[in-house]
């Protein structure tokens, strides 16, 4: 009665669809009881169609088999952080489930930057201690003509006096290294020690011996830690857990509680002028190497931090193994589809020039697609694993193998062009292109003319090794960008689902 009274009086009633629908007002009790049961059984037919509907969405979505796409490129190309922008488009409360897990990851990516400074340190202070680099072997297109000063060919660490300041400084964040350790056992919390879920790795693609016990972690992505760390977190139920976003923020043991101590000192140390000079020296880049957020310490080191989206994102955690991900995504207005995204790790065992790892053969099969990563910043760059190849020298390599592999013939490959980001920035520091690839000559050192060239060096290959003519489908990427990433992935989605459609039919 009441709601009838005051939907009388909303301003609806003046709507002439619902005039109509209305009960006539001399409606008898005999008439409203055929009125109820005449709508009802219209509603009970409108369900009825709608299960129907449905039941034939479910017959055609298991006639269809999952799209499946496989991601390749070399160690830290930009997979793992492709697949979170394909997380954030289907599953993005999943996404936000991890954030605890991931707020770890970048507090210790924060202390390894960190323990890089403290190493350079260390090592300028060492007097003729230092060994020199194994030097790359020079190839004709990518190598330079002249030894530049770069990681490839670093100089010995230079002698370098440090002010009592930044002795003081050096003392005070040495906690940090314990915080270290902390977080790795935290991240791998019940491994055994011959099957670690995350273990440490040595970073080799520092320019010295000096760092090379600077350490990345990385982790074996088919075993779970996940859930081991998820559970692990789930274990410490406090009161003063933020219970939104599963982090407790007055957890004593919380490196967090550490790290905004060392808050002040860590952004004295990265903005100390006679660090940067000792950075450059030793032609230490840290704004290029993975999980950088030492512009934004105050934010991250702040005691309530909770990682942004975009944090997220660009946290670095290297990938062993292959892990399977599997999403509902839809294309266009085309029908949701299964998709299987595999990511592998791309850090390989190269003994030799082998250009890939026969590890990821066979997942070529029955793919829908692959997605090559190929990073441009990284032409001044070696690998991980061997620090006489050139990365992008490696790229090329690499995508030549898998343009020409039998069982990817018939594979739509589609390229990212990726970190044009880290290359704009590279080159607006003074980085000199040509003085790596020497066939780029005196063209310009600008973005637009070397990313169009690195576009055209790998449509080539596409052309001239592809079995058969096929279409190459490049986009200049930079993946921990969101926005740009979604609209680019949008198109790659819509680009995949139309192919496989197309293949079905041929079939
Ligand atoms: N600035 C910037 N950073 C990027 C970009 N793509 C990836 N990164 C960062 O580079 C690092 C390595 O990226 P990952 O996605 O972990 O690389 P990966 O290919 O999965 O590497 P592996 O697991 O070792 O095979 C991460 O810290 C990313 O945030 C990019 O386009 N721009
Ligand atoms: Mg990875």
């Amino acid at each position: 009665m009441v709601t009838s009274r005051v939907r009388r009086s909303m301003p609806d009633d003046d709507d002439p669809l619902t005039r109509a629908m209305a009960p006539p007002p001399d409606e008898t009790p005999s008439d409203r009881e055929a009125r109820l049961q005449a709508e009802q059984e219209a509603k009970k037919r409108s369900d009825a169609i709608d299960e129907e509907i449905n039941q034939q969405r479910l017959a055609e979505k298991k006639e269809q088999p999952p799209v499946k796409v496989l991601l390749l490129g070399q160690s830290e190309s930009g997979k793992t952080t492709t697949i979170k922008n394909f997380q954030l488009i289907s599953q993005p409360k999943a996404f936000r489930a991890e954030l605890p897990l991931w707020r770890a990851i970048i507090q210790l990516n924060v202390t390894r930057s960190v323990r890089i400074i403290l190493d350079a340190m260390s090592a300028a202070q060492a007097t003729g201690s230092s060994t020199s680099l194994a030097s790359a072997s020079p190839l004709s297109d990518y190598s330079p003509t002249s030894r530049p000063s770069s990681p490839l060919y670093a100089p010995e660490p230079h002698k370098f006096p440090l002010t009592p300041e930044l002795m003081k400084l050096k003392m005070r964040l040495s906690p940090l290294m314990q915080v270290e350790e902390a977080l790795m056992r935290r991240l791998s919390p019940s491994s055994p020690p011959e099957s670690p879920s995350t273990h440490l790795s040595p970073v080799t693609n520092l320019p010295h011996p000096h760092f090379q016990r600077t350490k990345e972690v990385s982790v074996y992505s088919s075993l779970g830690w996940k859930g081991a760390f998820v559970k692990l977190m789930a274990g410490i139920t406090r009161n003063s857990m933020d219970s939104s976003q599963g982090i407790d923020f007055d957890d004593p043991s919380d490196p967090g509680v550490i790290l905004h101590n060392c808050s002040e000192d860590m952004i004295k140390l990265w903005n100390d002028r006679d660090v940067r000079r000792l950075l450059e020296k030793q032609n230490l880049r840290l704004e290029d190497m993975s999980g950088f957020y030492l512009d934004s310490l105050e934010r991250i080191t702040a005691r309530k931090y909770v990682p942004t989206n975009e944090d997220i994102v660009k946290a670095r955690l290297k990938t062993i193994g292959v892990t399977e991900h599997r999403f509902i995504l839809k294309a266009g207005n085309m029908l949701s589809r299964d998709w299987r995204v595999f990511d592998v790790g791309g850090a390989r065992n190269l003994r030799g020039r082998r250009t890939f790892s026969a590890a990821w053969a066979p997942y070529f099969d029955d793919m829908s697609a692959i997605i090559f990563l190929a990073p441009l910043n990284c032409f001044d760059q070696t690998l991980a694993e061997d620090n006489t190849v050139n990365r992008l020298e490696d790229s090329i390599l690499l995508w030549r193998s898998i343009v020409k592999h039998p069982l990817l013939k018939n594979t739509e490959l589609i390229l990212f062009l990726n970190k044009c980001d880290l290359l704009k920035a590279k080159l607006e520091s003074g980085v000199q292109f040509a003085q790596w690839v020497v066939s780029y000559g005196d063209r310009p050192n600008d973005f637009e003319s070397i990313s169009g060239y690195m576009k055209k060096k790998f449509g080539m290959i596409h052309k001239q090794l592809s079995d058969h003519p096929r279409t190459f489908y490049c986009h200049f990427t930079s993946v921990t960008d969101l926005t740009s990433t979604f609209q680019i992935l949008e198109n790659v989605k819509d680009l995949i689902i139309r192919q496989s459609l197309n293949n079905s039919h041929l079939v």
